[in-house]
């Protein structure tokens, strides 16, 4: 019996003898697919590749691991000779199972950190690496900013990656030279079994709030509540927020022993005495970490309350991995996270942030982190993507309403929408709150206005961005950068 096949655990063979096939090559994209691969077709979201098997038959695709019995299958199996074919449940977990096959279970090899929540999975993401960093681990990170490792980078579409993709990749982390992994461990990645195969050393959750409803996302709250607390059944150790909504009912559920970190309520790890600093080359957070007897002055920055959450996340991992302080310290004191709460320009007494906030929670913090500083005037410029949940627009309309000095309504991904229907949808409830607004669709057009019109004192975030190196307008992708942008319309005025 190949090994490959023992890795499925649980299939019936439905047409030839899998057991005596090599698996040279592991396949799940018709348009990708070579002769001799094997291809495992899955009902997607767009196209049901079961339909595209007389094409893969034709490309000389012989191996085949399916979810439905062969008279369900648009063409007659049986006539072809020399076929394969198995069942499984679930095309997507065998995917994971025999990619984690293939690549030898690189995932055992390292140490392996998942980080889940609604918020902060970036930044904690990035705070962890760089402590491990600083600490002498060569580490590998994967999320919605992309993969890095030992200098590569790699764009990635998905914030969690598909099965295939990370387990390939945590093999060429491992080859080159990596002793440990971060990784955003989207409740999408959970549901679609991309994380199935992977056990992690430490699992963090860091917050859940309503996100990700609607087509082709979670059908409801319970069922995106339940794929994020997938983490602690795939953890050895957990680490929960005990401040964030429903934090009792993840550790109570949790199959692997768990830490907490809190500010508010009482916690292994906790953040105590948070103080706003700005200085001249130093704007962020100063607070006490505290863990036992243990008390440690930490330099935050990155400005804001949530950001205290997601470093409080990231000493306590440290502090499970005994990595000294002083590691922690240095790392977090020069913390940047590319397209997080990112000080882009300082001109003329005006300061433009920006920051990757792209619904009502993520924005509600960030304004409420910005108003801390006392600007003379909080400026938004924002949009919101097409063909997502149109939640999201009616959220941050109300949360710019209510918060926003002046807001600048332009086009984020607008995708197969247009952007002035998407700006309609976000002035419904934004006008409800303020008249001191102005749509602008043309997003460099946007952040030009908002540039000439800037005063003294005047704090502009542009968010919804962040870290993306493009708009997305009717499948096309052009590249846009917000900080270039910024710049060079700064440029202009000068
Ligand atoms: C709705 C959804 O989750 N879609 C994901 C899904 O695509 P799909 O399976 O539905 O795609 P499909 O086009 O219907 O294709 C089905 C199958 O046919 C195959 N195919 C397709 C075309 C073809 O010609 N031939 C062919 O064989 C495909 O390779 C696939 O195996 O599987 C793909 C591979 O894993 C994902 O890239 C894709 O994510 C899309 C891009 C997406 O936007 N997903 C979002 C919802 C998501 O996953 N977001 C989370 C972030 C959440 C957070 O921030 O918390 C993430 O982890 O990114
Ligand atoms: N711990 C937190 N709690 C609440 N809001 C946060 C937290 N951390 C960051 N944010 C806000 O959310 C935005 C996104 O942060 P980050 O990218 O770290 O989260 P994420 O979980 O990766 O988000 P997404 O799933 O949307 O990519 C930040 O720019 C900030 O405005």
């Amino acid at each position: 019996m190949k090994e490959w096949v023992e890795a499925l655990k649980e299939y019936k063979v439905l047409l030839g003898e899998p057991e005596k096939e090599e698996l040279k090559r592991i396949s799940y994209d018709s348009r990708k697919a070579e002769a001799g691969d094997l291809f495992l077709c899955m009902k997607g979201s767009k196209l049901d590749s079961h339909d595209k098997i007389p094409e893969l038959l034709e490309k000389g695709v012989r191996l085949f691991v399916v979810e439905k019995e062969l008279e369900d299958l648009p063409v007659e199996l049986g006539k072809t000779e020399g076929l394969s074919v198995i069942k499984v449940e679930n095309a997507r977990a065998a995917l994971a199972r025999l990619s984690a096959c293939y690549f030898h279970y690189p995932a055992k090899e390292m140490l392996m950190i998942g980080i889940t929540g609604t918020k902060g999975k970036t930044t904690t993401a990035s705070m962890v690496r760089s402590i491990l960093e600083e600490a002498g681990y060569r580490t590998g990170l994967i999320g919605t900013t992309g993969i890095d490792y030992a200098g590569i980078h790699e764009e990635s579409r998905n914030t969690t990656p598909e099965s295939y993709t990370l387990q390939e990749t945590f093999r060429k982390m491992k080859e080159a030279g990596c002793d440990a992994v971060v990784m955003e461990a989207s409740s999408q990645g959970f549901k679609m079994h991309r994380t199935d195969e992977i056990l992690f050393d430490y699992g963090i959750f860091t917050n859940i709030e309503e996100d990700h409803i609607g087509e082709n996302e979670h059908k409801d709250f319970q069922e995106y509540k339940y794929y994020k607390s997938m983490i602690f059944k795939q953890s050895k150790q957990g680490l929960i927020n005990m401040d964030a909504d429903f934090a009792d009912e993840f550790w109570k559920n949790a199959a692997c022993p768990c830490h907490g970190f809190a500010i508010e309520k009482k916690a292994d790890f906790q953040a105590k005495n948070i103080e706003n600093l700005r200085q001249d080359d130093f704007i962020g957070t100063r607070f006490d970490f505290v863990h036992g007897e243990e008390v440690e002055s930490i330099f935050n920055h990155l400005p804001g309350e949530y950001n205290v959450y997601n470093a409080l996340a990231a000493i306590s991992i440290a502090s499970l991995l005994k990595i000294p302080m002083d590691k922690v310290k240095s790392a977090l004191s020069k913390i940047q996270v590319n397209g997080r709460m990112e000080v882009t320009l300082q001109r003329n007494g005006y300061t433009v942030i920006v920051d990757y906030a792209h619904n009502a929670m993520g924005m509600k913090n960030l304004l409420q982190t910005l108003k801390a500083y006392h600007p003379k005037r909080l400026i938004v410029v924002f949009g919101c993507g097409g063909n997502r949940s149109k939640e999201r627009r009616y959220g941050m309309g109300e949360v710019a309403g209510e918060m926003a000095d002046f807001t600048i309504l332009t086009a984020d991904n607008s995708r197969y929408e247009k952007t002035e229907d998407i700006i309609h949808d976000i002035e419904t409830t934004l006008t409800k709150k303020t008249d001191k607004y102005i749509a602008i669709p043309d997003r460099r057009e946007a952040i030009f206005y908002a540039l000439k019109h800037a005063k003294r004192g005047d704090l502009i975030a542009v968010i919804g961005k962040g870290h993306e190196e493009y708009n997305e307008v009717n499948g096309e992708f052009t590249r846009f950068v917000d900080r270039e942008v910024i710049l060079e319309e700064a440029a202009k005025l000068d």
